[in-house]
């Protein structure tokens, strides 16, 4: 019998598909009640106030599955999950709808001081004066991040007659132009927005997206929202604006510590808050309980589940013989995301040698997977990567060819964008391991692991050393160093390899070099 642990306030109805199932018993408690015999549970449902640690792994031996009922998965260590083979799962869309609703609804209430107006009748006052709010028409809304709930909102917000201005750096100008939005960079949606919201997942890129320094950049009287994740506006830098003026207002529905506590943004009546309510309503808890609950139900029923984030659903016999090749796939995909800072419209992979006797399909899907880490939130795995990559936009081509480039066997991916093509080869050798030899018209050989610094630069005297003793420098070892070049004096790669992260300060240097074209920071 399965012992399924619902950890926190999950839809009762929506989880009908495991109430009926006779092969599990159904506990709702939370992981900290000492009642709970964590070390017998196989599935954990949560939703985003239960923690899921290394520790509590530690504690939960025979879990199996974690399904999060919402889309978020900040609050899971997927990374802790897949190294002991739990898969995760969550419910990508049933609540977008709700939080691009709340959204809305809170930048309404932010532009009319409707919840300060409220509070301040029911004190027996009529301040119809003080309360005098703007309208939406006409204002340009800054989204930055146009996944599912940006795009919703996009919808909304354009029908009320405002100009949307997006930032994402994986939108093409097709999609853009598609949703009637106007594809714009960071800065620009900064400069312009009456309004900025966030809809990106919380990740260490995203996290303090909005920081002091953004905050400079924007018009004076613009207003905030934030009902993504506390933490990618900085709550302190957005406290400092608020109080010296020049931020209007600011609508949280999120904070980077639940419940908040004392908190210094209350302290501001131009600041409204909910708590945490984006995807509660009964519409999207529903939703996404039945979609949880039939995910474990397919999972114990050994059936492919369709959102899982982290694992594929394949046999062990068949997945240790594509091991190499899905490892090698995957550190493509992620290396070609990180050398290409901007939207994909096409991919094409092509598969030849040894690697053409496996399921080549699956292996796209890997490569993809590794391509869209990062990128968004919903951890995208062999069983969504061609879904993911259709529903932004991105045509994905796979064929065989006889052409291995001399190898044993190759995985050659070309990516388009709008304005240039971008190409990455690689291989697997045995007892030696994956290797990219190829990028962006340069015959090359690196691991694809770790802390890289992918450099274009121009073949001249001096340079390689330069970059060295800047490294040097500020204390940076560097573990493995690869150079490639066309021609004599032309243009030139470096790929570089480090034990530790290297910090933002080295990386400016290196920018100031005269002979370097462009830098790319590639973690793998
Ligand atoms: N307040 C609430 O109750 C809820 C909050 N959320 C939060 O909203 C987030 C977004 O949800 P969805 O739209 O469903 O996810 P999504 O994955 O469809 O969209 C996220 C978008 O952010 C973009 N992005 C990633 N990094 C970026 C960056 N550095 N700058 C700009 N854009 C970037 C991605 O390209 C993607 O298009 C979730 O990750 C979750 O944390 C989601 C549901 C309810
Ligand atoms: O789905 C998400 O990412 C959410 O933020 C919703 O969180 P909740 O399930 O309401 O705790």
């Amino acid at each position: 019998m399965y012992q399924i642990l619902v950890a926190d306030a999950i839809n009762a109805e929506g989880l009908q598909p495991l109430l009926e199932y006779k092969d599990a018993v159904i506990i709702e408690k939370k992981v900290t009640d000492p009642e709970v015999e964590l070390e017998k549970i196989d599935a954990l449902l949560v939703r985003s106030a239960t923690k899921v640690t290394e520790e509590l792994f530690e504690k939960m031996p025979q879990l199996k599955i974690v399904a999060r009922a919402g889309v978020g998965v900040d609050n899971i260590d997927v990374n802790a999950a897949t190294k002991r083979g739990v898969i995760v799962v969550n419910a990508p869309d049933g609540n977008t709808i709700s939080t691009a609703e709340h959204t809305f609804a809170m930048m309404a209430a932010l532009m009319r001081n409707i919840p300060q107006a409220h509070q301040s009748v029911k004190n027996l006052e009529w301040k119809r004066n003080e309360f005098v709010g703007n309208e939406l028409y006409g204002k340009t809304l800054g989204i930055l991040g146009m996944g599912r709930i940006g795009t919703e909102l996009a919808k909304r917000s354009k029908a009320f007659g405002m100009n949307v201005q997006v930032f994402d750096p994986f939108l093409t100008n097709e999609r853009a132009s598609k949703l009637g939005v106007q594809n714009s960079s960071l800065d620009e949606v900064l400069e312009h927005a009456d309004i900025i919201t966030v809809h990106t997942p919380l990740t260490a890129e995203t996290k303090g997206l909005i920081n002091e320094k953004a905050l400079s950049k924007t018009k004076k009287g613009v207003y905030f929202l934030n009902c993504a994740r506390g933490g990618i506006i900085d709550e302190d830098a957005l406290a400092t604006f608020i109080g010296n003026g020049h931020v209007a207002g600011a609508a949280l529905d999120v904070f980077e510590v639940e419940p908040p506590g004392e908190y210094p943004l209350f302290k501001f009546d131009n600041v409204i808050v909910t708590p945490h309510l984006g995807a509660s309503t009964r519409e999207a808890q529903l939703n996404v309980a039945t979609q949880v609950a039939k995910e474990v139900r397919m999972f114990f029923e050994d059936k492919p589940v369709s959102n899982s984030i982290n694992l594929p659903a394949m046999s062990k016999d068949i997945f240790e013989r594509i091991r190499p090749f899905h490892y090698l796939a995957k550190q493509i995909g992620s290396t070609l995301s990180q050398c290409i800072n901007e939207g994909i419209q096409e991919i094409s992979i092509t598969f030849s040698g040894s690697v053409t006797d496996l399921e080549t399909t699956y292996l796209t899907k890997a490569l993809l997977s590794g391509f869209f880490k990062n990128r968004i939130d919903i951890y995208v795995n062999e069983v969504n990567a061609l879904l993911t990559a259709k529903e932004r936009g991105i045509t994905v081509g796979e064929k065989i060819s006889t052409n291995s480039f001399g190898y044993a066997n190759c995985i050659s991916v070309t990516a388009k964008s709008e304005t240039r093509q971008f190409t990455i080869r690689g291989t697997f050798i045995d007892h030696y391991g994956p290797r990219i030899v190829y990028l962006n018209d340069f015959n090359i050989d690196f691991y694809p692991e770790g802390n890289l610094l992918y450099i274009q630069h121009m073949d001249r005297p001096g340079v390689i050393g330069r970059v060295g003793k800047i490294l040097g420098d500020h204390s940076i070892n560097i573990a493995t160093m690869q150079v490639g070049r066309k021609q004599v004096g032309g243009e030139a790669i470096m790929i570089l390899s480090f034990d530790k992260p290297i910090d933002d300060i080295a990386v400016n240097k290196l920018n100031e070099l005269d002979d370097i074209v462009s830098m790319n920071h590639i973690l793998l």
